[in-house]
């Protein structure tokens, strides 16, 4: 699938922009500061309805405006699907699929993206939770329905913790917490999917990780990815759901009075995380920033294979933001050779020099300056004098 005309208003710098897009590598060329990012956020945008930036959606509507539009025409196996967004300061955003208002969580993974940024260094070096979110967001792109066990997971998880919290607070006994059965039941329902998704999933990217990793840094050292969780004792019989079931709902049983002792569950993929080691040493605390780096990278694009092998929307469109200047001449060739097997790949760069051209598949540049455009398919190129156009 690839974007074929993407439209912004009032979205970060931009005043009003359209952009014809192909089926090729688009680079996005300009200085720092100038709004290349926010273009491929506007892509990401219409992809998981959030930012990979911020956590909310008000810094994108361009400073002083009440409400920014993003919308794009995405071509897929030759149909035509429009998406549209609609950021609101004060109200509630709203989205559309065609014509039809959809709720976010139907209308997400609609365009099937994978993103890699600067911020994911995060991945190899922060901590476990932004890996979680990671296995997470990919997880749903693969299976759009795992969305709702998700959050049904974090709801009743953050409700047990206030009944624990409440009841250290009053000191009540065990005995009388008959609703905390209640809440274990639905942790152990929900978690149990969650875990044995997120078996899979890193199944099915820790060889291509390691591929990967090798061929971005041009090494042997072999990185690894596996699965760390407490949920269970051992992830080899993860394939037996009633297994899980029954073991994950006796380790919350037995951490119960501990876990009233401190108020918070300490026991369910809430806690898991994704260890990463290259050469067998953690990459958290051991990788070098390049070799950080070019993790975070293979891990992006171990997932892109992976969403790529099952998703029905086929290809996802390949971000890379700010990418290539981190790399020198031969990673950055290594990683175009990579990209360019994807339907569409956008590219940020600073120096549009850093970004190799790759004989066997077209690749067009359009020139961003302080939220104006030009180059090769721009229709409206943006800039203050547009605005009330
Ligand atoms: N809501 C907003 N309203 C107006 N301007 C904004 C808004 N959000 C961001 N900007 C401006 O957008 C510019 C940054 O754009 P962007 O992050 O796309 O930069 P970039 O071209 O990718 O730069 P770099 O190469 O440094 O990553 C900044 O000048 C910032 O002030």
């Amino acid at each position: 699938m690839y974007v074929q005309r993407l439209e912004v208003r009032d979205f970060r710098n931009y005043t009003h922009a359209v952009l014809e897009l192909g089926p090729r590598i688009q680079v996005f060329a300009g200085r720092n500061g100038q709004g290349k990012t926010n273009l491929v956020e506007a892509v990401r945008y219409l992809s998981v309805f959030g930012s990979h930036r911020v956590p909310t959606t008000v810094p994108l509507i361009r400073a002083g405006c009440d409400q920014a539009i993003v919308r794009a025409t995405v071509l897929h196996e030759g149909r035509q699907l429009q998406l549209d967004a609609q950021l609101n300061r004060d109200a509630p955003n709203r989205v559309r699929v065609g014509r039809a208002p959809r709720r976010v969580a139907e209308a997400a993974g609609q365009l099937a993206t994978v993103l890699f940024a600067p911020e994911d260094l995060a991945l190899v070096r922060g901590g476990p939770e932004t890996r979680r979110r990671m296995l997470d967001e990919l997880a749903v792109a693969m299976r759009p329905r795992l969305a709702e066990t998700i959050s049904g997971y974090d709801r009743v998880l953050r409700q047990r913790n206030t009944l624990l919290k409440s009841a250290r607070a009053s000191r009540v006994g065990t005995g009388g917490l008959g609703t905390l059965d209640v809440w274990d039941e639905q942790l152990v329902d929900l978690g149990t999917a969650i875990l044995r998704q997120r078996v899979a999933l890193v199944g099915s990217i820790a060889g291509p990780l390691a591929r990967l990793y090798d061929l971005i840094a041009d090494t042997d050292a072999g990185a690894t990815a596996e699965l760390r969780t407490n949920t269970v004792a051992a992830l080899a019989g993860a394939g037996d759901a009633s297994a899980v079931r029954a073991e994950f709902a006796d380790r919350l049983r037995e951490a119960r009075p501990r876990d009233l002792e401190r108020g918070v569950t300490s026991v369910g993929p809430h806690r898991d995380d994704l260890l990463l080691a290259i050469d067998g040493l953690p990459a958290r605390e051991y990788a070098s920033h390049g070799e950080g780096w070019s993790l975070a990278l293979a891990l992006r694009l171990a997932g892109a294979e992976a969403l790529r092998a099952v998703s029905p929307a086929g290809d996802p469109v390949l971000i890379l933001d700010d990418v290539f200047a981190e790399l020198d001449a031969a990673r950055r060739g290594r990683l175009i050779g990579l990209a360019s097997g994807y339907e569409q790949v956008l590219v940020t760069a600073a120096v549009l020099e850093d970004v190799p051209r790759f004989a066997d598949r077209p690749t067009a540049v359009v020139h961003v300056d302080r939220g104006r455009l030009s180059g090769d398919g721009v229709i409206v190129g943006g800039g203050a004098e547009a605005v009330d156009g």
